[in-house]
């Protein structure tokens, strides 16, 4: 297998709060790869750590480049895609002004805009802040897919959805991820099913499962152990 992001003995602490305690997995180059766990165990913080976004220590590499010790920026630069789960679009700027913003001459008029986004370009004038959560999203993830890609991080982009939405996110993310290898924070567990190809769980801030995501996802009892919640508390992606 080879790795688009590779984490070795991962720490971070924030203050005296040792969140992060010795984190590795490696993350395929192909499609998805779903990042579970409790709330609370260090998701987000993982995803923040590879973007330098978090005080850590370890080894962190996309591809073969050691990042740990970078910035921020030139960790992006340098083909890190990051979705935050608060979305962040400028509420004030219409949607193509958003995207002019990552990409000046083409903005909503950009090709991935209109083979993914075909709404987004139909309310190219609306202020992004009159937009429904799951439009802003689709905001979020173009300005993203705006740039070239080795690796996308996405952070919860279900949260808070109508079920028709995460459908509509899932199959972006999923087509996406046929180009761009994905590593996904998600709690909806039919989502991860249908969309991600691995999983990698935290607990107590270390790895503690690492394998197939339908494997996971289809035994109750390893989900509820791992999780605590199982497909069946859960509604249909
Ligand atoms: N900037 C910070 N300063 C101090 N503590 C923080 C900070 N950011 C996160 N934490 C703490 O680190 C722990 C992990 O938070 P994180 O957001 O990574 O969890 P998560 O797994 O993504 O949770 P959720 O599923 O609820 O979004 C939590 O206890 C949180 O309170």
């Amino acid at each position: 297998m080879t790795s688009v992001l590779t984490l070795e003995d991962v720490h971070v602490r924030y203050g005296g709060s040792h969140v992060l305690q010795g984190v590795s997995f490696e993350v395929p180059d192909t499609g998805v790869t779903a990042l579970l766990g409790r709330n609370g165990v260090g998701k987000t913080t993982t995803l923040k750590a590879v973007l330098g976004l978090a005080p850590r220590t370890g080894t962190i590499r996309v591809r073969d480049r050691e990042v740990q010790g970078e910035r921020t920026h030139r960790i992006v630069a340098g083909g890190v895609g990051y979705v935050p789960e608060d979305r962040e679009v400028f509420g004030g700027l219409t949607v193509d002004e958003n995207l002019r913003l990552v990409d000046q001459a083409s903005g909503v008029d950009a090709p991935i805009v209109g083979e993914l986004f075909p709404d987004l370009v139909a309310r190219r004038h609306q202020r992004a802040g009159t937009l429904s959560g799951g439009q802003q999203q689709m905001v979020s993830l173009a300005r993203v897919l705006l740039r070239d890609n080795d690796l996308l991080l996405v952070d919860e982009p279900t949260k808070g959805l109508a079920p028709k939405l995460v459908t509509e996110v899932a199959d972006v993310l999923a087509r996406v991820a046929t180009t761009t290898p994905i590593l996904l924070v998600e709690q909806n567990l039919p989502l991860v099913r249908r969309i991600a190809d691995t999983v990698v769980v935290l607990d107590a801030g270390t790895v503690v499962h690492r394998g197939d995501a339908a494997a996971l996802v289809e035994d109750p009892e390893l989900t509820t152990e791992l999780l605590g919640v199982s497909m069946r508390a859960k509604g249909a992606a």
